[in-house]
């Protein structure tokens, strides 16, 4: 879905610069990415990147496959070439994000929320109730994101950014605001997508327990360091690393 050769992404702000450097990485359906790091390390950065909302500053590789079509597209290219329409289109059309902020918009009630993705990719909502039943959120349809606590809004995130079906999720911290028992629950959500939807699924965290018992649960499990403080774990279910080997 993703493959990215020799990406970089250079930040400065004051006296200070900071440059992410992704060798090499590839995403495929169904697989679970967990990037790990100290805070500040670059995870963000590397999820902005893969939103197509942050534009690399040089790459050899940056292309995204749509899983459906096959079709490849060039991103490196639509950056260079200013096609914002066609980096947008991709985002709805493809990707849920999970932002670490939340970022539900605060005049829609909950469930107008959750149903908000798909209304703007075209696409009929999944069951918006089945859905928030299983993040533990059902009895907060009707009520309006400011009366909510910080983990059930992370929560309704996570439920708009998979309602429309997407192919790749991006989760930023998804459990950074909720407790150990929620946040276990909430990556086997993430997992569970994965699995039975093929959906590519990347999350950011500083929490490697909490990534670790996916193991346990028939992941397959490769750590690949991208710098001496960012770490990418491709869980990828036991079946498809046999196939791959
Ligand atoms: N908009 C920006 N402009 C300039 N530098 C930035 C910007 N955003 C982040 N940075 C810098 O880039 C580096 C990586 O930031 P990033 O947010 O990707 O780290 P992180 O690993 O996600 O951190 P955290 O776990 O604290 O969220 C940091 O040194 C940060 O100060």
């Amino acid at each position: 879905m993703f493959r990215l050769e020799d990406v970089r992404k250079h930040r400065a702000q004051g006296d200070s610069a900071f440059e992410l450097q992704v060798p090499s990485l590839e995403i495929h359906p169904g697989e679970m990415i967990a990037v790990v790091g100290e805070s500040g390390c670059g995870k963000s950065t590397l999820l902005d990147l893969l939103a197509l909302v942050l534009r690399p500053t040089s790459s050899q590789v940056f292309r995204f496959t749509e899983p459906n079509t096959g079709h490849s597209v060039d991103a490196a290219a639509l950056w260079a070439g200013g096609h914002e329409d066609a980096l947008a289109h991709l985002r709805r059309a493809h990707m849920g994000y999970v932002l670490q902020t939340g970022g539900l918009l605060p005049f829609l009630d909950v469930r107008r929320n959750i149903e908000l993705s798909a209304r703007v990719s075209g696409r009929e909502p999944v069951a918006v109730s089945e859905l928030a039943s299983q993040l533990g959120i059902d009895n907060c349809l009707d009520r309006m994101p400011a009366a909510l606590s910080i983990g059930q809004r992370q929560r309704v995130a996570i439920a708009r950014a998979v309602a429309h079906g997407p192919a790749l999720v991006l989760a930023d911290e998804p459990t950074a605001a909720v407790d150990k028992a929620r946040g276990a629950q909430i990556m086997e959500r993430l997992a569970m997508l994965a699995r039975q939807q093929g959906t590519a699924v990347v999350v950011v965290t500083h929490d490697r327990p909490l990534v670790e018992p996916l193991v346990a649960r028939g992941y397959g499990f490769a750590v690949s360091a991208i710098s001496d403080e960012l770490t990418v774990s491709v869980c990828r279910p036991l079946e498809r690393w046999k196939a791959a080997s």
